[in-house]
């Protein structure tokens, strides 16, 4: 490329899915099929991904607190994000990775928690009005799987311990926006062995322009 010349604009890819459904498992392997393209990675992870990100999302996970308290809390670790991490690395041509990002909000806090979902479509509207990720894949499971998984491998944090109804609701919040947005998302179904979900992994990176 001649001095002076942009580069493209890297993708944004996020990854998503109730707790215990798989998504870290797999990010490394995803970051590493994209690092053979010769691009430039960023992997970082919602709420988080900058050390104010990352003050918020202890409190998300572990304080008590208001829905709507939370919602703000996300989203506003989001704007962070966004600001510090994500929009400089996409301009600069790198491909960014974040394990979540604004569909957690709307099946964590719409979903799981009933906030009215236009207050996070106004939220997602003001914070990111134009950027939306280029791909989004959705490891589902159903939730005894999830839960099984987790209780195997942590102690809980305060959405992990949400009941049973909490994670349906919040499945269910994914599914429908994946099925509202099919060229956005990619669904994996995430019971299946690791070594079956990597080979669907690397067709879908390999797919991408
Ligand atoms: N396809 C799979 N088959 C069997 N075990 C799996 C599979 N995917 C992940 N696991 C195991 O399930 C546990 C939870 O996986 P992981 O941490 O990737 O979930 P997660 O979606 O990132 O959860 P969280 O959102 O809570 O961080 C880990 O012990 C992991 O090894
Ligand atoms: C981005 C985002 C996340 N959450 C919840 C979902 C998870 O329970 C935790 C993050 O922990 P992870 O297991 O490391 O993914 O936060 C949320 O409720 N709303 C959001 O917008």
């Amino acid at each position: 490329m001649s001095q002076g010349t942009p580069a493209a604009r890297g993708k944004f890819i996020t990854f998503e899915g109730i707790d215990g459904a798989g998504k870290s498992t797999h990010i490394q392997y995803v970051g590493e099929l994209i690092r053979a393209r010769g691009v430039e990675l960023v992997s970082s992870r919602e709420p988080g991904g900058t050390p104010l990100g990352e003050k918020l999302r202890e409190l998300v996970l572990h304080e008590a607190m208001h829905l709507e308290t939370e919602a703000l809390l996300v989203f506003a670790s989001r704007r962070e994000h966004i600001a510090q991490v994500i929009e400089p690395a996409l301009a600069r041509g790198a491909w960014v990775i974040s394990d979540r990002f604004t569909d957690a909000s709307f099946a964590y806090q719409g979903g799981g928690r009933g906030l009215e979902l236009v207050k996070l479509d106004t939220l997602a509207n003001w914070v990111h009005p134009e950027l939306w990720p280029d791909l989004t894949i959705l490891f589902d499971v159903p939730l005894e799987v999830a839960r099984a998984r987790l209780d195997a491998t942590r102690q809980l944090d305060r959405f992990e311990q949400e009941k049973a109804d909490f994670f349906l609701a919040a499945r269910n919040e994914y599914l429908r926006r994946a099925a509202q947005e099919p060229r956005r998302f990619r669904v994996i179904d995430s019971t299946q062995p690791i070594d079956a979900i990597r080979v669907q992994l690397a067709a879908i990176v390999a797919a991408l322009e």
